[in-house]
């Protein structure tokens, strides 16, 4: 990999004119591209680097391209430049059958007309390349591969690609570390990276420490773009949403599992307090938050119509919060993992939990997301999902959902030295928040769903909590 090499593929935009037709209709089949319902009306190269010769078998292609759609009305009549999306892409003559599932397409025009394109994370040949170029901490024209000091990558280790469903792409090298290569892509310090950096540097043994990571930086934009974090595969791991299913479906107990989710996560949240700045929320920042809730509430009611008998009664919660903080009551806020449900927590075989996916809600902006939060958000997701699991249960279990919500505050609280419950108003505030999403997101992409959060936004408007 040299320097020249990238710089031939990036001063060739006419790449587009064999790669755009075939993105074109690839795009929006993929389940991490965000512009879902809009078609694809043109694309735009924002950065193009080979990553194995041009000339060689097969040739290996990283792109960074922008999609222009038409405005969504969610995004009102602001013209928006079109979401930036990380391709990894590969050209063969021909493709061998067990890379078929990975075809993107067959250019008829430009550099690449009867060529083979296809995403190259299905081929071991070149997911290989990019272990190899963190390990070596390679420099590909505006490519920048980099690591952690101390962590050790032997060569040798054996890709494959994580099937399970995800919002980016995942490569796992020999079972020894796991690839994050980011989908849509925006400037800034990605939280994905930053937070597990600060708490593996805290000493904190919750996350897995980043080992290496992928970076551009680009012409004409001051911030680095975070493309891919490589960290160490907690091998034989069970996440905590397939286990709190398996062991509904016996009817045990998981209450012990419940409370030990607690003090990991208020592990996490007092290693994040103690390295990023804290502030204190006054009363026009709760106002703020409590308006923001109620507007998300008012969008989703007008998306699903269910929600409406219920929206009296919820905007009363957000407004119990406003006039709660009218009296003075202040809260402390800090950096959160943001966006923690039970698939974000991982059990390592000897009963370890670490939690992952430290991106935050992918639909917010990264500003928003890396704002200092209460930590009561975070309490208020883990809660939602136990309450999740027991309503996707056959029969649903309620009193489940009861203990383990309750084992897990308990559990919080030996470790934070502080109950997430004597904070009822905050914690239903974002519990009926949550919810209010969640109706949203299943209406959208799971309709089957929608009765699982449905059940919970009936029980909030009526004042139950536990
Ligand atoms: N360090 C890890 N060790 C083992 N499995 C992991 C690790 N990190 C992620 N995974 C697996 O990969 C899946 C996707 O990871 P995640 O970070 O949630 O990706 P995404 O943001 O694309 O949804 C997780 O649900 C988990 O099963
Ligand atoms: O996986 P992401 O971090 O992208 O989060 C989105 O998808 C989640 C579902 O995969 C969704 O989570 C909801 O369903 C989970 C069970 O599948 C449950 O554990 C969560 O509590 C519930 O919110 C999440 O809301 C959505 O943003």
């Amino acid at each position: 990999m040299s320097e020249a090499v990238t710089r031939a593929a990036s001063q060739r935009p006419s790449l587009l004119t064999s790669l755009g037709p075939p993105l074109r209709e690839w795009l929006p089949r993929q389940r991490w591209f965000a512009g879902k319902g809009r078609p694809v009306t043109g694309l735009s190269l924002v950065s193009a680097t080979d990553l194995l010769p041009p000339g060689g078998t097969p040739r290996l292609i990283h792109l960074l391209v922008r999609a222009h759609q038409p405005d969504s009305p969610a995004r009102g009549a602001v013209s928006h430049p079109g979401d930036c999306y990380q391709l990894l892409i590969g050209v063969r003559e021909v493709l061998p059958p067990r890379l078929a599932p990975a075809l993107i397409g067959r250019p008829e025009k430009g550099p690449l007309a009867g060529r083979t394109v296809y995403e190259a994370l299905y081929d071991p040949r070149a997911a290989a390349v990019l272990l190899k170029a963190i390990r070596t901490r390679a420099r590909v024209g505006r490519l920048r591969f980099e690591g952690d000091g101390h962590q050790r990558i032997r060569g040798g280790l054996v890709p494959r690609r994580l099937t399970s469903e995800q919002s980016n792409s995942s490569v796992i090298y020999g079972d020894t570390f796991i690839l994050k290569l980011l989908r849509r892509i925006v400037p800034g310090i990605n939280p994905d990276l930053e937070l597990p950096l600060v708490l593996s540097r805290e000493g904190c043994p919750r996350v897995p420490a980043p080992t290496g990571w992928l970076r551009a930086d680009l012409d004409g934009v001051d911030d680095p773009y975070i493309l891919a974090v490589l960290q160490p595969y907690v091998r034989g791991a069970t996440d905590g949403w397939e286990l709190a299913l398996r062991e509904l479906a016996k009817s045990e107990d998981f209450t012990a599992e419940a409370r030990a989710l607690g003090r990991a996560t208020a592990e996490v949240h007092r290693a994040l307090a103690h390295t990023l700045p804290t502030v204190t929320m006054g009363h026009a920042q709760i106002r703020a938050l409590a308006d923001g809730m109620a507007r998300r509430l008012e969008a989703a009611a007008q998306a699903v119509p269910a929600l409406q008998p219920y929206a009296p009664a919820l905007h009363s919660v957000f407004e119990e919060l406003t006039a709660f903080a009218a009296e003075g009551r202040a809260w402390t806020a800090q950096r959160i993992h943001g966006d923690l449900h039970l698939g974000q927590c991982l059990r390592s075989p000897s009963g370890e939990w670490s939690l992952i996916d430290f991106e935050g809600e992918p639909s917010k902006s990264l500003a928003e997301r890396r704002m200092p939060q209460p930590t009561v958000r975070d309490v208020a997701g883990m809660l939602r999902s136990f309450d999740y699991a027991a309503h996707s249960a056959v029969p649903p279990a309620p009193e489940w959902a009861t203990a383990c919500r309750a084992a897990f505050c308990s559990g919080y609280t030996v470790s934070a030295g502080r109950d997430p419950r004597t904070d009822p108003v905050l914690l239903r505030a974002y519990e009926t928040d949550k919810a209010v999403y969640e109706v949203l997101y299943e209406a959208r992409h799971r309709p089957d769903w929608l009765p699982v959060p449905m059940a919970a936004i009936r029980r909030l408007s009526a004042g139950v909590t536990h």
